[in-house]
């Protein structure tokens, strides 16, 4: 009788972030396709590997990917919208394009690309992008690849204990949308008994491989709409049955809540829940399953935080389980989620001091937890010395945070009401905000091209090989470049670049007192971009000014009105590791005030318009409903209590780069920003007509392009967005703006883009003057 150890998914990146090189040197035409598919192949074997090393019983395989997970479920089950077809293209520049767009010209035989990047979207309340899947009655499924029972394979001749990972079919249908050409009220999950046949030949493939289980991942068992997917579900895992190979059902990043009463009827042999976020439904699920034979895997050890695991509390948990469930062959030990959400390992964490890095996990040490938990049970004598050690350091962390900073917290405790408020309401401020913007105004959402010169001068002052004065010299260039060039391009509201800050939360992490950062602790965001997330270990608050000085130098370069440029405090906290000793509203509410000061000072600093970031804040809505409206009223005050330290003069900004708007749209009216810009360019119109039939009164830019792909915009293209936006939006509340920051971009194609912008605004001037 034992206790098998498994995780659900492994971070892809490598551990120097080997991956995303040879992406991107594939895509800049320096690798083949042969070396982008040699030299991927070997990190995702040394994952299978490293995991197995760490003591997984159990390791999942197929989650690994070029791009995205999801985009490779709908190229390998053919989910191929037409606009991707006929360019001669191959797979992988095929998979590749409808991922990130592709535009380019005729070339001897081969015609001319250009076609937009599909559609992304939030993978439930993370920061990670997928890849929205285009269903329609026309959708053909077919195995277009064979792509999990490949790596199937390649993992079995290398001796790994594998377990293929598959999106499931009722989330694959459920997390798609209708394509635009899809008739009106198409509802993807009705292509549920097409798309089944093919899932099934795909689990015959594994089992004949030699499979014996499958892990299938049905995550939006966790939201509120699947209470009625009982009979969905039903047909799926009755159709998916094989008596040659077992189905772990996996869901995580939330509770099951009653839909644990149809689960438990489903024709699966195994089912992981998550227990880091609800430890408390293990009774209920364990209970409901006891006399089903069904295996529970347990997401004991976080997917989805860095913090070591209490090895105390999660071996209660393990046993508690046994005893519902009778026998410790009924029990998994498991990763609460998929650890793409971690970074990779915490050994090439050199510059974190010793007290610090021995809180942390990432995911080869989460995984070797995971066997130590499992371990535990199976044979405790053979893990005794480290459940000491892991006890040590669990008080040694306990001890740290009772030395918490007081000035912080009194001053938390000492909010008053008008702290939340404007001075006067929005139709009065905007009699008072002078910066002399034409009609629709034209501006970016803050961030340029941060091009390799300027990432290279960062690595290099890290290294020392250029001083401070050195690199603030090379960052002031860049600041008069960028002016001088919104101006030339004739953009009315400028933006400094944000050309000194590695990314919008990280370099906020790395000035503010309270957080830990890593040198390599990278995580997914999308494609092959990642972030460094910072780390919230203490009482959070600004020891000095932050951004003051680079905004007030761009201001001096120019009489056009310089946007001031900050993250807001629920952005922060969304996209950093968060403490768990302590709330994430108080964290929250600390940021707030420390970003409160800092908006104070850009005004006092001669900066008239500033703009406080909030493009996580849908993201953090908790997953289940009856849960957002306590989220929503801390993550408001946050915001207004960040902002609201400034005069009626100067004109606030928030911007939020997603269109899932309505159903938190009367918490974005209550931030009670002077302008908001907002992502739109791939939404329809369903996302502007909720600024008509809601009253919006305040200011508004939908962006008017896509960011995420080099394609330049035509300028018939934007002013064709602008009068569609005029059908919903007052003309004297209207911006132009692109969906969001322009960091990933070129320069020749954001100059190309820009020009487009400003001469479809001017056009729309022109047309439109009342
Ligand atoms: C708005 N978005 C953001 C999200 N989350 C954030 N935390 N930040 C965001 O901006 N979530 C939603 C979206 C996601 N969008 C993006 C967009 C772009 C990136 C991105 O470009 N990531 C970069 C890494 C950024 C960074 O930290 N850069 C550092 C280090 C750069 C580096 O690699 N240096 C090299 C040396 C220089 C060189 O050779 O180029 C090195 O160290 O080896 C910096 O600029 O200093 C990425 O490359 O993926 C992410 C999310
Ligand atoms: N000001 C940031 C917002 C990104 S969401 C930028 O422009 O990159
Ligand atoms: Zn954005």
């Amino acid at each position: 009788m034992s206790v098998k150890a498994s995780s659900l998914g492994f971070p892809r990146i490598g551990s120097t972030r080997q991956v995303k090189k040879s992406v991107e040197s594939f895509w800049s035409g320096a690798l083949t396709e042969k070396e982008l598919l040699e030299q991927t192949s070997q990190v995702r074997t040394g994952n299978w590997k490293t995991q197995a090393e760490q003591g997984l019983d159990i390791v999942p395989v197929g989650d690994f990917t070029l791009y995205d997970h999801v985009l490779d479920h709908s190229f390998m089950f053919n989910v191929i919208p037409k606009r991707y077809e006929g360019f001669d293209l191959t797979a992988v520049e095929q998979y590749f394009a409808m991922g990130r767009g592709l535009q380019r010209p005729a070339k001897g035989e081969k015609p001319a690309v250009d076609v937009p990047a599909s559609e992304m979207k939030k993978w439930f309340d993370s920061n990670y992008h997928y890849i929205v899947p285009e269903f329609s009655p026309e959708t053909n499924f077919t195995l277009n690849t064979t792509k999990t029972v490949d790596e199937y394979v390649e993992a079995a001749k290398e001796g790994i204990p594998a377990r293929p990972v598959l999106l499931g079919p009722v989330s694959f249908l459920l997390l798609g949308k209708a394509a635009r050409d899809a008739p009106e009220g198409f509802q993807p999950i009705s292509l549920l008994p097409k798309l089944l046949p093919v899932y099934k030949s795909l689990l015959n493939k594994l089992a004949d491989a030699g499979a014996k289980w499958v892990q299938i991942d049905e995550p939006v068992l966790v939201l509120d709409k699947t209470t009625d997917s009982a009979s969905d579900y039903q047909t799926a895992f009755d159709a998916l049955h094989d008596d040659r190979i077992n189905i772990l059902l996996a869901t995580y990043f939330g509770r099951l809540e009653s839909n644990i009463n149809y689960v438990k009827n489903l024709n699966i042999q195994a089912l992981h829940i998550d227990l880091v976020r609800v430890p408390e439904q293990l009774q209920q699920v364990a209970e409901a399953i006891k006399d089903k034979n069904i295996i529970l895997s347990l997401g004991v050890v976080d997917g989805r935080n860095i913090w070591k695991n209490d090895f105390e509390s999660s071996i209660k948990i393990v046993n508690k389980a046994i005893e519902i469930l009778g026998s410790a062959d009924r029990v998994q030990v498991s990763s609460s989620s998929s650890l793409l959400h971690v970074p990779h390992t915490v050994v090439n964490e050199k510059k974190l001091s010793d007290q610090v890095k021995d809180w942390f996990s990432f995911a080869v040490e989460k995984c070797a937890e995971i066997s130590v938990i499992a371990k535990s049970i199976n044979n405790l004598d053979s893990v005794k010395q480290q459940l000491e050690q892991n006890a040590k350091s669990i008080n040694a962390r306990r001890e740290f945070t009772k030395n918490s900073n007081d000035a912080v917290r009194k001053r938390v405790a000492e909010v008053t009401p008008d702290m939340y408020k404007r001075q006067s309401p929005f139709v009065e401020r905007r009699t008072k905000q002078n910066l002399n913007l034409p009609k629709f105004p034209t501006t970016t959402i803050g961030s340029f091209p941060q091009t390799k010169e300027i990432r290279v001068a960062r690595q290099r002052l890290g290294k020392s090989e250029i001083t401070e004065t050195e690199y603030t010299e090379f960052i002031k260039k860049e600041i008069e470049g960028c002016i001088r060039f919104q101006e030339r391009v004739g953009l009315d509201l400028l933006v400094h670049g944000e050309c000194e800050r590695n990314d919008m939360v990280q370099y906020f992490g790395e000035l503010l007192d309270g957080f830990a950062f890593t040198q390599n602790g990278w995580v997914a965001s999308y494609g092959s971009r990642y972030v460094k997330p910072p780390i919230i270990v203490s009482d959070v608050s600004r020891p000095f000014a932050m951004t003051v000085k680079w905004s007030s130098y761009a201001q001096t370069l120019t009489s056009k009105p310089v946007k001031g440029m900050l993250t807001g405090p629920v952005t922060i906290l969304n996209w950093s590791f968060p403490r768990e000793d302590v709330s994430r509203e108080i964290s929250s509410r600390q940021l707030a005030l420390a970003l409160r000061d800092e908006v104070v000072d850009l005004e006092k600093a001669g900066i008239r318009a500033i703009q406080v970031d909030e493009p996580a804040l849908r993201e953090g809505l908790p997953l289940r409903r009856a849960d957002w409206q306590e989220y929503l009223n801390w993550a408001v005050d946050s915001f207004r209590l960040a902002t609201a330290g400034v005069t009626d003069s100067t004109q606030t900004h928030s911007h939020f780069c997603y269109s899932d708007f309505n159903d938190i749209f009367e918490s974005i009216k209550k931030l009670d920003a002077d302008v908001i810009t907002i992502e739109n360019s791939k939404s329809d119109s369903k996302l502007l007509k909720v600024f008509e039939t809601q009253s919006y009164t305040n200011e508004i830019g939908p962006g008017v392009y896509d960011i995420h792909s080099p394609r330049v915009p035509s300028e018939e293209e934007i002013y064709a967005r602008i009068k569609e936006m005029l059908q919903y939006i007052p003309a004297h509340l209207l911006h132009v703006n692109p969906d969001c920051g322009l960091k990933t971009r070129q320069w020749k194609e954001t100059e190309a883009s820009l020009v487009n912008l400003v001469n479809a605004a001017r056009r729309a001037r022109a047309e439109f003057a009342q």
